[in-house]
């Protein structure tokens, strides 16, 4: 059976800037994902080029068994593809429950669909329900971040792309921001793919995971190969490997 979202030989370049070099990885049906690698190893071009933002120099991406992605017949994002990028894409001036009904494109004509998924997405994110009517632009960071979250889930996304949803978060808002994560994935069966600095966190969470360097895949392993393998742990896990000699 193939995978939910298979790349292979991906390479993508900003000009001359060469930023993904021969990319190979995979998302299964209902698994999470979680993409490391040093700055500018190519992590936010992944998540830009799977969403049709930045069409790729050569490679494959497939997405739900049909080709997403291939250099002559570029496709903008399949539906059940979502991404929450970095920097939280919200309208302001919008209120939360405006907000919503915004990210609900593919049942927007369906006003009980629209209004039933609204219900399971205010479910998950009950303090989204407490705001309901508080305009969007004055929302906490963490509020805001559940927000864009709650908005992809909306569109009723098989896959859930995430970059870096805990920046400028207080670790108090990370924890329950990750709670969610972990029950979008385990009562919800969504699959997610996360690019993120704190990983230690995001390693529990992962069933496996992909470190990148300079473009292409420097380790890859389960959540628990990776927070064991020492290259990680000297990286990201700020755990000096023990000198034996
Ligand atoms: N718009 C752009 N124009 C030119 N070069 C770019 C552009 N965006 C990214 N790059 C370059 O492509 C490479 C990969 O960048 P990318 O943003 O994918 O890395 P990243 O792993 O997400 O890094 P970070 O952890 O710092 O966010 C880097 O060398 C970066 O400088």
């Amino acid at each position: 059976m193939s995978a939910l979202l298979e790349i292979s030989g991906l390479v993508a370049a900003y000009g001359g800037v060469r930023a993904l070099d021969g990319l190979d990885l995979r998302v299964e049906e209902g698994e999470f994902v979680v993409l490391l690698g040093p700055n500018g190893s190519g992590k936010t071009t992944t998540m830009k080029t799977v969403s049709g933002l930045l069409k790729p120099v050569s490679g494959r991406v497939r997405f739900a068994g049909s080709d997403l992605a291939g250099v002559a017949g570029w496709k903008r994002p399949a539906l059940g593809l979502c991404q929450v990028p970095e920097g939280r894409q919200i309208f302001p001036d919008h209120t939360v429950i405006e907000n919503l009904h915004l990210g609900a494109f593919p049942v927007r004509r369906d006003r009980s669909a629209a209004e039933r998924r609204r219900a399971e997405v205010l479910d998950i994110f009950p303090r989204l329900a407490e705001r309901a009517s508080q305009l969007a632009g004055t929302l906490s960071g963490g509020e805001a971040q559940m927000l864009a979250i709650a908005r992809a889930l909306m569109a009723g996304p098989r896959l859930l792309m995430l970059d870096e949803p805990s920046l400028g978060l207080a670790p108090l808002k990370v924890a329950e921001l990750f709670g969610y994560l972990k029950r979008l994935h385990e009562e919800h069966g969504l699959a997610v793919l996360l690019v993120e600095q704190q990983a230690g966190t995001a390693l529990k969470l992962a069933d496996r995971g992909y470190v990148l360097e300079r473009g292409r895949v420097a380790v890859e392993g389960t959540g628990a190969e990776l927070r064991d393998d020492p290259r990680v742990q000297a990286a990201y896990l700020g755990k000096l490997r023990q000198s034996t000699a």
